[in-house]
C-alpha cells in the first residue's frame, strides 16, 4: 500500500525587482529571485484530489509580490522570515513555509567620480542566498550564504603529502594555481521567531560582509596547503567574528589550471617554476565540502 511520505509544493523562480526611494531623488535597487514551497495539511490534494487544501502557486507567487510591497526587502533575512510567517498566520492547515530568497548584484557605479543616485552595474554572478524555514514546531530557522563568487590565485597555494599508491599520478605541488566558486553558508542560533529576526535584523548584513572580507581576505593570504585547510580557516574565523552562529560550511569546487609541457616545441620551457600558460580545466574538479560548528 503505497503512502505519501513528504510533500511540498509553491512557486520557484519568482523574479523581484523593487526600487526604494530615498531622500534627496536617491534611490537604491534589489533584484532577486524567490521559490516558496509549503508543507502542511495538504496530502489530500494529493491523493484524492481535494483542492479544497491548495493555496494556488500562483497565489503564492503574488504573495511574494506584495509582501515585497508591504515590507523592506533588506536585510533577505528579514523578508524571507516575513514571507514565510505570513502563511502560517494566514492558513491554519498550513504547518511549514520554506522561503529561499537569491539576491543578484546591482552595485551603485561612480560618474566623474561621484556615486550616481540611480545607475547601477552587475558586477559578477556573485549572489547572496538565504534559506528560511518557517514553522510550527521551530519557529524560524535561517541560513545565511553567498554563492557564485569566483575567485583565483596564480601562487601561494601548494598541495603536497596525499596518499601515494598504485592509483596516484597526481604529482605533489609547492607552488599552484588555485581557484574556486565560493559556496560558503552559516545558520544562525538565536530565531526562534519573526520577532528574534526583527530585533536581530542589524546583525544580517554585518555578518554577510564578515563573511565575504574574511573568505576573500584568507583565500589572498592563506599560504594554502589543501583546499580543505584553508576553507577550515575560514570557517573558524566567521563563527570567532559573528558569535550568533551556530555553524559555518563551505563547498569548493577545485577548479584545476593543469600546466602545459611545451617542450617538444623548439624545448620551450613552460613548467614548475618556469610555468606562465596553462590550460584551465572545465572537468572533472575537485569538490571539497565541510561544516564546522560550535563545541
Ligand atoms: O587542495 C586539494 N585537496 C585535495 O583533496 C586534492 N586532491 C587533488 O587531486 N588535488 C587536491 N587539492
Amino acid at each position: 500500500m503505497p503512502s505519501l511520505a513528504s510533500a511540498r509544493y509553491g512557486k520557484d523562480n519568482v523574479r523581484v525587482f523593487k526600487v526604494s526611494k530615498e531622500e534627496g531623488g536617491r534611490q537604491a535597487v534589489t533584484e532577486m529571485t524567490v521559490c516558496c514551497l509549503l508543507e502542511g495539511s495538504i496530502d489530500t490534494s494529493y491523493t484524492i484530489a481535494d483542492n479544497s487544501v491548495v493555496v494556488a502557486t500562483d497565489s503564492i507567487k503574488n504573495t511574494i509580490y506584495v509582501k515585497a510591497k508591504e515590507h523592506p526587502v533588506n536585510p533577505p533575512e528579514l523578508y524571507a522570515s516575513i514571507l514565510g510567517t505570513h502563511f502560517l498566520d494566514t492558513y491554519a492547515h498550513i504547518h511549514a513555509a520554506n522561503v529561499r530568497v537569491v539576491v543578484h548584484r546591482w552595485t551603485r557605479y561612480e560618474v566623474d567620480g561621484r556615486p550616481h543616485p540611480h545607475s547601477f552595474l552587475r558586477d559578477g554572478e556573485e549572489t547572496r542566498i538565504v534559506s528560511a524555514r518557517v514553522s510550527r514546531d521551530e519557529g524560524v530557522r535561517l541560513t545565511s550564504g553567498i554563492q557564485k563568487l569566483t575567485v583565483l590565485k596564480s601562487t601561494g597555494s601548494a598541495f603536497h603529502g596525499f596518499v601515494r599508491d598504485e592509483y596516484t599520478t597526481l604529482p605533489e605541488t609547492w607552488d599552484r594555481i588555485l581557484s574556486t566558486d565560493v559556496d560558503a553558508s552559516w545558520t544562525w542560533s538565536f530565531p526562534t521567531g519573526l520577532p528574534a529576526v526583527q530585533e536581530s535584523a542589524a546583525l544580517f548584513d554585518g555578518a554577510w560582509e564578515a563573511a565575504r572580507t574574511i573568505t576573500l581576505k584568507t583565500f589572498a593570504e592563506d599560504n594554502s596547503a589543501s583546499v580543505q585547510n584553508t576553507m577550515y580557516k575560514m570557517c573558524e574565523q566567521i563563527l570567532a567574528a559573528v558569535p550568533e552562529t551556530q555553524s559555518v560550511s563551505y563547498a569548493l569546487p577545485n577548479k584545476h589550471y593543469f600546466e602545459i609541457d611545451l617542450s617538444w616545441h623548439k624545448g620551450l620551457k613552460n613548467t614548475g617554476a618556469d610555468a606562465e600558460v596553462y590550460a584551465p580545466q572545465s572537468g572533472p574538479n575537485g569538490l571539497i565540502k565541510c561544516e564546522v560548528t560550535r563545541s
